[in-house]
């Protein structure tokens, strides 16, 4: 029987050389057909976990188990499988900006099926339609505001059908309205499709609003909490409470250790 989770993070450990460990003993799962966020302060290793997930690292100690299966990134096979299935919005979208709208969705199409052109069309149009810009499928990169590059990305993520859909800080550098666009597109693209996705960001009021289960990270990927957005929201824990509501001091401390003010400028008497 399928597990409940389609991604399991079983004790992971994990850093890009010897001297730093990013990720220390990490466990999550990710469940089927839901949306989950990963919160987390800058350089917690929210990026490094998705890359875990997507396979460009393989852990030092732990497992990461897709859909069953435990993640070997030697096997090139199995891994060629694996990403076929995965939809990844990246960071600020990484579109081609010499090609048009059209030919930006269609690329993966065309990388990775036989389909003839009339099918790829349709299947574009309808991918652009899902996010609102089908209209705009003749346009060329340069000429699409930052708010549409960004849905455009999100079609050409979805063009595959993917069953994991994993958004790195989809709504950096938004303005409010494309933000809440974006989000609202994340959820109902999640529902329409059936897919799981797996949201990464410092955005909180955005995640609470679409996801299913957040997960709260800080350094060393240490999990400070889990649970449903109205958990989260109403948790008396210190740390949790200064992370959902962005006080500047809490259990995370504003300033970076220093001596006393007094001693710095010399005034202690
Ligand atoms: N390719 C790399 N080689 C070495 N160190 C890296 C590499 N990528 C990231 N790091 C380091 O790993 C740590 C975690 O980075 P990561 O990008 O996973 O964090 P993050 O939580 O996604 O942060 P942000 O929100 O700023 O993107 C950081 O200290 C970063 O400098």
């Amino acid at each position: 029987m399928p597990s409940d989770a389609l991604i399991e993070i079983d004790r992971v450990t994990f850093g890009y050389d010897e001297r730093r460990t990013i990720l220390n003993d990490v466990s999550l799962r990710f469940m089927r057909g839901k949306v989950t966020a990963v919160l987390g302060g800058s350089g917690c290793g929210k990026t490094t976990l998705l890359r875990l997930i997507g396979g460009v690292h393989a852990p030092n100690s732990g497992r990461v188990v897709f859909d069953g299966q435990v993640l070997d990134i030697r096997d090139k096979a199995q891994m060629h499988g694996v990403r076929r299935r995965l939809g990844m919005l990246f960071q600020f979208g990484a579109l081609f900006t010499d090609l048009s709208v059209f030919d930006n969705v269609a690329f993966p199409l065309r990388e990775h099926t036989d389909l003839p052109e009339a099918m790829i069309r349709d299947i574009v149009l309808m991918k652009l339609n899902a996010v609102g810009l089908r209209g705009a499928a003749g346009l060329r990169i340069s000429e699409v505001s930052g708010g549409m590059a960004r849905r455009i990305a999100l079609a050409r993520a979805i063009a595959l059908d993917p069953e994991l859909i994993m958004y790195d800080e989809p709504f950096a550098g938004l303005d409010l309205i494309s933000m809440g666009v974006a989000a609202q597109l994340i959820r109902t693209l999640n529902d329409a499709t059936g897919a799981t996705s797996l949201v990464i960001s410092h955005d909180v009021p955005e995640c609470m609003a679409i996801s299913d289960w957040v997960v709260l990270m800080a350094t060393g990927g240490r999990i400070v909490a889990q649970g449903t957005p109205k958990d989260l929201m109403d948790s008396t824990d210190p740390e949790v409470r200064q992370f959902v509501r962005g006080e500047p001091d809490g259990p995370v401390k504003f300033h970076y250790p220093a001596p006393e003010l007094a001693d710095d400028f010399g005034v202690r008497p």
